[in-house]
């Protein structure tokens, strides 16, 4: 995934970025941090493929997306999966509707389904809520559900914006034990985030947004380096958090 000079401006808005230049390699995982209205959430859209660039190229999965078609952005999107600060959920689906959609349109067989999707809201704490509709839950229980709908079909790239902003710590641990382990099995993750504890706490890449303009920074020494497909925090595959069947065909990015 790469961004080169971009430049992002809402209609008649002041430039939100300009000149936004860096790389994420296959399989990493960054911090996205920033000042409130500093152009996180913006910059996850220009990566979701939400909002078009005013300026520079934004190439995903080895596609410059500007020369993207119409017919050819829904199958580079289903690689995509997004938590968003709204969640976004279907209101008349169950939770477990919710999260299953992925893995129907992935055409996964039921009885896998209903495995993988009850595993996961378990894990997510929201086993006794698997047939609730989402306005009778609560921010915190939505957003989770939001999470396994975006987690469960193992995508090439996890996008997440303030994904612990309404969970407590200990759930909030949970979850990026979950989005770890995700990118232990090769998905690149970016995570838009207030929580400087949870940054501090898991040493992970930080994209800065400062000025309209990223600085990458770095808090481990070279030698922590894991592979793209390193094990270095995430907990053991036998006990940890579950994510799901599916390794979509043609992951490489
Ligand atoms: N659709 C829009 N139209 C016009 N301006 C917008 C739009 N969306 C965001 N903005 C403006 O762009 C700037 C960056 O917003 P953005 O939501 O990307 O910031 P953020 O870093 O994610 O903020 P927060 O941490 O508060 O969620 C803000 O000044 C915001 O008002």
């Amino acid at each position: 995934m790469l961004f080169d000079g971009v430049a992002v401006q809402y209609s008649a808005g002041p430039p939100i970025l300009h000149d936004v230049t860096f790389t994420l390699a296959p399989g990493s995982f960054h911090f996205l941090v920033g000042r409130s209205g500093a152009g996180k959430s913006s910059m996850l859209k220009v990566l979701y493929l939400g909002l078009r660039p005013t300026r520079g190229t934004v190439s995903l999965f080895g596609r410059d997306v500007a020369s993207l078609n119409r017919a050819e952005m829904p199958a580079l999107r289903r690689r995509i999966g997004v938590v968003f600060q709204d969640f976004r959920l279907i209101e008349h689906l169950s939770t477990f509707d919710n999260v299953a959609l992925p893995l129907r349109i992935a055409g996964v067989r039921e009885a896998e389904i209903k495995k993988h999707v009850t595993e996961l809201l378990s894990w997510v704490g929201l086993k006794d809520h698997l047939d609730a509709l989402p306005p009778t839950l609560s921010g915190g229980q939505q957003q989770r559900v939001s999470i396994a709908r975006a987690v469960i079909a193992r995508p090439s790239l996890l996008l997440a914006d303030e994904p612990t902003g309404n969970v407590d710590d200990v759930i909030g641990l949970r979850l990026m034990y979950l989005f770890e382990e995700l990118n232990r099995l090769g998905t690149t993750v970016v995570i838009a985030t207030h929580n400087d504890t949870l940054v501090s706490r898991f040493s992970h890449r930080q994209l800065r947004i400062e000025d309209g303009s990223i600085r990458v920074f770095d808090p481990r020494p070279m030698t922590a380096y894991p592979s793209p497909q390193g094990t270095m925090g995430a907990p053991a595959a036998t006990g940890g958090p579950p994510t799901g069947p599916v390794r979509r065909p043609g992951a490489a990015q």
